[in-house]
């Protein structure tokens, strides 16, 4: 049985990769979706259905929390499927300087990691043996992991472990053809901002581009077995700029960035 599992699947960036899927693995069998909230993972199973004729299995859950792991593993185990797609999308962001955030929510930016790098680990470890070559794994990155972000500080933290983490991995499973791309957009219009509890940047709002235009370069990337996906030409230049610009530069760049 061929199947893809996708993370974050009930909005945004990941439930855009559920919708697009099956039309890059034209012979998967299932599609695993994965979210906190049941009701919306249930409206994307009933849409993909509809248009696709392919089975949405919902796991219902969250991911700091060991028994979506354990769900997921005993099918795993139960029906050996060949995983040909892992998705890791599940994410959120606090908006504010890191020390202000945890006068107001001390847990937040831990919880963060917990999602973000966490999860993120855990469910691609736990997978990993059930892929072959040709599989693909996409972790959900983001441009915040090309420099520290001062006022996103612990997020654009979790993000520089996931490009890394995904770089690092994909160097090593290359031996195996199992290819892993860290998708790095800058701004998309999701309800990421909603999560983030600030009003968002003027520059980002004039930068933000469409979760079905990230996902569509995202898998294009993917089949040319691209380790870093990087949508549009601003976030290309930033991150060309993360690499060679001085640090105070990066920083009187991203002051501006946030504001
Ligand atoms: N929007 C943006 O500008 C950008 C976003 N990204 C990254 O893209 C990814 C997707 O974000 P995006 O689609 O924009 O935002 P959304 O808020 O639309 O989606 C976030 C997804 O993560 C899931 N999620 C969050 N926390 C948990 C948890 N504890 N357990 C299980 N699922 C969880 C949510 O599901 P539910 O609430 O139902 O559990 C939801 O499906 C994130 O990793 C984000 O960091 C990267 C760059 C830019
Ligand atoms: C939320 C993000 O990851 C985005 N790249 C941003 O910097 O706003």
């Amino acid at each position: 049985m061929r199947i893809a599992v996708v993370t974050g699947a009930s909005s945004g960036i990941g439930r855009e990769f559920v919708t697009r899927i099956p039309a890059f693995y034209r012979q998967l069998d299932e599609i695993w979706i994965t979210a906190r909230r049941a009701e919306r993972l249930e409206q994307v199973k009933k849409t993909v259905e509809e248009k696709t004729g392919i089975y949405v299995r919902i796991f219902a859950g969250d991911l700091e929390k060991d028994l979506i792991y354990k769900q997921i593993l005993n099918r795993l185990e139960n029906q050996n499927p060949d995983v040909r797609m892992l998705v890791n999308a599940a994410g959120f962001g606090k908006i504010g300087e890191a020390k202000e955030i945890a006068g107001h929510d001390p847990q937040a930016q831990l919880r963060m990691i917990d999602v973000n790098c966490r999860a993120l680990t855990k469910m691609t470890l736990m997978i990993l043996p059930y892929m072959k070559k040709g599989s693909r794994i996409l972790n959900i990155s983001s441009g915040a992991s090309f420099c520290p972000q001062p006022g996103f500080t612990v997020y654009a933290a979790t993000k520089a472990y996931v490009t890394s983490f995904s770089r690092g991995l994909a160097e090593e499973l290359k031996k195996d053809g199992i290819i892993v791309t860290a998708v790095c957009p800058g701004p998309v219009d999701t309800e990421f901002f909603e999560v983030s509890g600030t009003n968002n940047s003027k520059a980002k709002q004039a930068t933000m581009v469409s979760a079905q235009d990230v996902v569509r370069t995202a898998l294009l990337d993917a089949k040319m077995k691209k380790p870093v996906s990087v949508h549009g030409t601003l976030m290309k230049g930033a991150r060309i700029a993360g690499k060679l610009m001085p640090e105070n530069v990066i920083f009187y760049a991203m002051d501006k960035w946030m504001k």
